[in-house]
């Protein structure tokens, strides 16, 4: 009653109110709040332009809707989630088009999501409180795993397509994957704004492809806000409550987490089955380890505590957690003495390239292993196996789900928790069996899975090569098709189906191998096909193939960093154009440098490149006494040497050992 009377008041005073005026009552009203919550902590307080209260008691599983995002890179997923964050109150209108859930700097600077974000917000139907919990996916096809992880989570997502762009490759992909967990999709067509839209003619793609009826497909502009009134409405129309029981004991998944600094690690949970709050005593399935709650809350779209979590909710929890194995993602969470039958958890994500991250000093070794824990906290999809090279030292050799997740682990590594790293040239895994038992018993087994190219097995002692191969589907306007196979053939792909899905664009699928596509594929299928073709792909298991080591040397010395696996058919043009690649990206020094790319383990020279040398003075042009601009050139010269690693007495740019695998 007494918190009735207080909305009500607040209501009035701040319709009234000048807006200077209703600056410091907000803050105010937030102060207030605060210590409301502290007393009432069940209550979430919504600030926006009519401050109300919810009380999480409230809104029985019935009026709980989860549901994810899901569509192609750049479909408007950030946009459209923005928005319905403002519509119901949960984020200002002067927020407006900030993508207030891409919250990590890597985010804001590239303009993609990389992590799932969930939200809580609050929507009043029918004269009845809803709480709909929405996730955030990302859209490019390494962050898939994120989508896939995010989908346990919910009942129902939203499909959104592109009006001007179409169906293109993770459309299909996003939907496969909502389909086979039998999650309501709700289909959407985005950004009618523009232009060049052509909803109707992406209207019949959607009818085509998915099998949905005409008038299921909604209409919207995520940023204009046309239709998403409605599409609120079909959420909770559609989207089916969770199947939650209030009265079971606690049961939790957890499906994502992150590192908080000063609170550990910080675990999203979806609350299956009763309820958890403060104080509880609760076990981690996986570790079997037992934690108390020091923090119940949702994600509003901040971090906001509640104190209590009931069944059908989506919230975060902190409980001590420390490491990547306590708060395990797909870990099943219960009270203790009041055991439950763990949740299947998820699949392990599967590792495409593999690349060996060495810190720069080895004295930094142990702040690096912290760095990349937390890291992996927030990033359950990388793998973790320790490496050590002679010319390296300690290091790991860690697996990622393609060439930009493994950008973004390291780019985050470096923003984040400020560590600097070497990489190495990414590669692919093989497999390999061997003979004879001698080199069986050395090897520990006939079958070898070859992660790091530098362990690749003597060729006299290999009996068969297997390469991984990936399932592509490329989307693409019927005029592009010869070039596309082209490229394909090119790349030792294979063409398995041609589909039409409307009258001039079509749907191309290929078996291709993981390592022709790995590096460049896609930006040169974009190049060829102005930007209008898109592609995604999954794994397809290995087969049989030729395989060669390559090493390569600079004046004499080998770069272990460099060092890969090629396809018989193209070893010599393959080591010819990293010879040369490498010539244009290791500077010039005062003494010349043989690049020189070698096969069986040294023993023959197959391609050479010479850098002839010259002497660089920075402060050569200096005359006189400027000693401080002399200071000041040399301290930029050494710090541009911290990027530098020394391979003999020659500095090699870092990310020169990605940069010269690009075609
Ligand atoms: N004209 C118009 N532009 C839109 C609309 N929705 C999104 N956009 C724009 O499309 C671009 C991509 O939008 P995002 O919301 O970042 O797309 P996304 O799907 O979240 O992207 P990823 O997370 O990287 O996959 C941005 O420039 C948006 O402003 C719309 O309805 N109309």
């Amino acid at each position: 009653m007494i918190i009735l009377r207080y909305s009500c008041l607040c209501g009035t005073i701040y319709r009234n109110t000048p807006p200077y005026i209703k600056k410091s009552i907000k803050s105010s009203i937030f102060t207030r709040m605060r210590s409301i919550n502290k007393s009432h902590p069940f209550l979430v307080a919504c600030f926006s332009d009519k401050p109300k209260f919810t009380d999480l008691r409230d809104i029985p599983v019935e009026r709980i809707r989860n549901f994810s995002i899901i569509a192609h890179v750049d479909h408007g997923k950030s946009t459209l989630a923005d928005r319905l964050l403002e519509i119901t109150e949960t984020i200002s209108a002067q927020k407006k088009n900030e993508q207030v859930l891409d919250k990590l700097q890597v985010e804001r600077e590239r303009g993609i999501t990389v992590k799932a974000q969930t939200a809580t917000l609050f929507y009043d139907y029918n004269g009845e409180k809803y709480m709909l919990n929405l996730i955030d996916t990302p859209g490019h096809v390494d962050f898939n795993y994120e989508v896939a992880r995010s989908l346990t989570a919910c009942q129902g997502v939203i499909l959104l397509v592109d009006a001007n762009q179409g169906i293109q490759a993770q459309t299909v992909a996003n939907f496969y994957l909502a389909f086979e967990k039998e999650l309501v999709i709700i289909p959407v067509i985005n950004k009618i704004d523009l232009k060049n839209a052509k909803p109707e003619q992406v209207k019949l793609q959607i009818q085509s492809l998915f099998d949905c009826k005409k008038e299921d497909i909604l209409k919207i502009s995520a940023k204009l806000g046309t239709g998403t009134d409605e599409l609120l409405q079909r959420i909770v129309e559609q989207i089916p409550p969770p199947e939650s029981d209030r009265k079971k004991p606690f049961k939790g998944l957890l499906f994502d987490s992150w590192y908080d600094k000063y609170r550990g690690a910080v675990a999203n949970v979806a609350i299956i089955d009763g309820q958890v709050k403060k104080g509880d005593k609760i076990i981690a399935a996986h570790s079997m380890k037992q934690y108390e709650i020091q923090e119940t809350g949702i994600l509003y779209p901040d971090q906001t505590p509640t104190n209590i979590l009931l069944a059908g909710q989506v919230g975060y929890i902190i409980a001590n957690m420390k490491t990547t194995k306590e708060a395990q993602v797909g870990d099943t969470l219960f009270h203790l003495n009041s055991p439950v039958e763990p949740l299947p958890g998820f699949k392990p994500a599967k590792a495409m390239v593999f690349a060996g991250i060495y810190p720069t000093d080895q004295s930094e070794f142990n702040a690096l292993r912290q760095a990349i824990e937390r890291l992996i906290l927030n990033d359950s999809s990388v793998t973790v196996i320790k490496d050590s090279s002679p010319a390296l030292g300690q290091g790991w050799r860690l697996g990622f789900l393609g060439l930009l997740h493994m950008d973004v682990f390291c780019q985050r590594l470096d923003q984040e928790h400020n560590a600097n790293v070497i990489i190495t040239a990414p590669n692919v895994p093989y497999k390999v069996t061997i003979h004879g038992a001698k080199n069986i018993k050395q090897y520990g087994g006939a079958e070898l899975t070859i992660l790091n190219p530098v362990h690749f097995p003597d060729k006299q002692m290999i009996t068969m090569c297997y390469e991984p191969m990936v399932n592509g589907t490329i989307i693409t306007p019927d005029e592009y098709i010869g070039d596309i196979m082209k490229l394909v053939m090119g790349r030792r792909g294979v063409f398995k189906e041609q589909i039409y899905i409307d009258d001039s664009r079509v749907m191309l699928k290929a078996i291709l191998p993981l390592n022709e596509i790995v590096i460049d594929f896609y930006d040169t299928l974009k190049g060829m096909t102005s930007g209008y073709a898109s592609f995604d792909y999954e794994d397809s298991g290995f087969e049989e193939t030729s395989l060669e080591k390559i090493d390569f040397q600079l004046n004499g010395q080998r770069c272990e960093e460099l060092t890969c696996i090629a396809h018989i058919s193209n070893v010599r043009t393959f080591a010819k154009k990293i010879c040369n690649k490498l010539k244009e990206t290791i500077p010039q020094q005062q003494f010349l440098i043989a690049i020189q790319a070698t096969v069986n383990d040294g023993g023959k020279i197959i391609a050479r490149e010479d850098i002839k040398p010259y002497r660089k003075d920075v402060t050569a042009k200096l005359y006189g006494g400027d000693v401080t601009r002399r200071q000041k050139l040399l301290k930029r010269q050494s710090e541009g040497k911290k990027r530098m690693r020394k391979i003999g007495n020659i500095d090699v740019p870092r990310d020169a050992f990605i940069k010269v695998l690009k075609r």
